[in-house]
């Protein structure tokens, strides 16, 4: 499932984004990628001294915790604290799959959902959409400045060349308590209905039973 989700950002937490981030360094964005994304990645990224780099971390942490729809699709259960990527005039990111398993913290941790937050607003640049390659084909996204997309980590993507401007995006992985993506959807979809049930008719019957089967297949697939 690829999921867009808007307004994760509010305009405020985008403008203190922003002044944050207009005298920080950038470095290099290959140092955190796998031996062949390597290859293909050309960005730059706040180092992991930064002195901003926490504040913005905690801003986009906030944003992520409360925002029902990211946790209704992603279902956390590890997230790796995001880069914070810049793309300037002719910077590109080429065709790659995220590698499968990451060091966070002092843990190992599964890539099961990545995720791309857009700092900045699309008419800031030309270019810059991330292109996704589904059972449709490739697929390119470029979003207003705060939302969000949550896609599957198992997919090649790419970030198109930047021909003009400055493109800021946030970008992580999450490794989900439901591993199986169909799996993931049908909870998605489920839960999507219940809530859709309940703001119509209350907490009726149907809804007890939407919520009892939602409830028990959670437990049933749930990795704690
Ligand atoms: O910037 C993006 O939208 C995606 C970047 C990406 O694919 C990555 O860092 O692995
Ligand atoms: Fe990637």
């Amino acid at each position: 499932m690829i999921l867009c989700i808007g307004e994760v950002l509010s305009p405020d937490e985008l403008d203190d984004i922003s002044n944050l981030l207009t005298d920080a360094e950038f470095i290099d964005g290959k140092t955190t990628a796998g031996w062949h994304a390597r290859l293909v990645k050309h960005n730059t990224q706040l180092p992991k001294d930064s002195p901003v780099l926490g504040q913005v971390r905690s801003l986009i942490h906030t944003a992520l915790q409360r925002n029902r729809l990211f946790q209704m699709a992603a279902r956390p259960k590890h997230i790796q604290p995001p880069l914070i990527s810049r793309y300037g005039t002719g910077m590109a990111y080429g065709a790659h799959t995220d590698d499968a398993v990451m060091r966070s913290a002092q843990q190992l941790m599964r890539s099961d959902v990545s995720f791309t937050l857009f700092l900045n607003p699309p008419d800031a640049y030309q270019g810059g959409e991330l292109v996704i390659d589904d059972s449709q084909g490739e697929q390119p996204y470029k979003l207003p400045a705060g939302a969000m997309i949550v896609y599957p980590s198992s997919t090649l993507h790419r970030v198109e060349t930047v021909t003009e401007g400055t493109r800021l995006a946030a970008v992580s992985w999450v490794q989900s308590l439901i591993r199986d993506p169909q799996e993931r959807e049908i909870l998605f979809d489920l839960d999507t209905v219940r809530q859709s049930l309940f703001e119509q008719r209350g907490k009726t019957k149907e809804f007890d039973l939407l919520s009892k089967t939602h409830a028990n297949l959670l437990r049933k697939w749930v990795e704690c």
